[in-house]
């Protein structure tokens, strides 16, 4: 098989190497912004809209760390802000303030410029859609969808392609004889394991899950789950999983951050925030679902 040349994502051998995405300052306004909006929003306030100008300040001050081969779980309820931040680290949002340092990349991420977004979004960061319809183009088949990301990154040989295909089709359980199938033709369970082959073609540094297991059966649900955590310890890849689900998060994710009205409110190993909540709403959250 050959692929275009990987780019080297450790370059620097520092003592916190281990970090590959570090943000701070992370905020995300929807409005015209009296200059307020922050101080009059969050946690405390107990809302994200602004009282003096109506702007949503969907995240704010948002700080977090990713280790290499980590998975970090974003859990809040519906509207807290989750989606915004997840779609900001993975460059499918543009942020209203913050920094992201990302192992391999000179600067800010979030100032990447379009050539850069480009290739990072395509070769660096898988993105799984909360939404099956942002993720595919359901009318193209399975193998297409997923050839689209090959052929962005510069894959060309189309017998290297569709060895790659069944190699990424195998790996995530959708079977390789419905490939040229329209993906409209699949199950929802088919269609997300197809994103999920979609997000890791090229081999990214970054996954991010947004809800993967919305729209899915709790059967589907659970083999999906599986199949994702098998591929990213082989792959030992860094990994953001949004989910409302404290389920989702128990399963997958290492860490943990709480989100509440566009804020992180509790953060630390998914055990400890499971068993011993320090946060009021963390707490809330467990006992609905013990
Ligand atoms: N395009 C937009 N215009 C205005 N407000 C928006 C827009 N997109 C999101 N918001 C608001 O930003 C806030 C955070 O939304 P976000 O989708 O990030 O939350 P979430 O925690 O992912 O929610 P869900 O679990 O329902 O997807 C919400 O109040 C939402 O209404």
């Amino acid at each position: 098989m050959s692929g275009p040349a990987r780019v080297e994502r450790f370059p620097d051998s520092e003592a916190d190497d281990d970090v590959v995405l570090r943000a701070r300052g992370i905020e995300k306004q929807y409005g015209s912004s009296c200059g307020d909006c922050v101080e009059l929003t969050g946690d405390d306030a107990g809302t994200n809209q602004c009282p003096t100008c109506g702007t949503i300040v969907a995240v704010a001050d948002a700080d977090l760390e990713l280790h290499r081969g980590e998975v970090l779980g974003i859990v809040g309820e519906s509207g807290s802000g989750k989606s915004s931040l997840a779609e900001i680290l993975a460059l499918e949002l543009e942020a209203t303030a913050g920094t992201v340092d990302y192992a391999g990349f000179e600067g800010n991420l979030l100032e990447a410029d379009y050539q850069q977004r480009h290739r990072l979004r395509h070769e660096e960061i898988g993105l799984v859609h909360q939404h099956i319809r942002n993720g595919l183009t359901l009318s193209f088949t399975g193998g297409g969808n997923v050839a689209e990301k090959l052929l962005a990154a510069g894959w060309r040989h189309y017998g290297d392609v569709r060895e790659r295909l069944t190699e990424l089709f195998e790996a995530t359980e959708v079977p390789v004889d419905r490939m040229d199938d329209p993906t409209s033709t699949y199950s929802g369970g088919m269609q997300r394991r197809v994103q999920i082959a979609k997000a890791i073609a090229n081999g990214p540094g970054l996954i991010v899950l947004d809800e993967p297991t919305t729209g899915l059966d709790v059967s589907v649900q659970a083999r999906v789950l599986d199949m994702f955590r098998e591929i990213q310890r082989e792959e030992d890849v860094s990994t953001i999983v949004v989910s409302h689900d404290l389920g989702v998060i128990r399963l997958l994710a290492d860490r943990t951050l709480v989100m509440r009205h566009g804020r992180i409110v509790e953060s630390g190993l998914t055990d400890r925030i499971l068993e011993d909540p320090h946060h009021e709403y963390t707490q809330t959250l467990i006992n609905s679902i013990l």
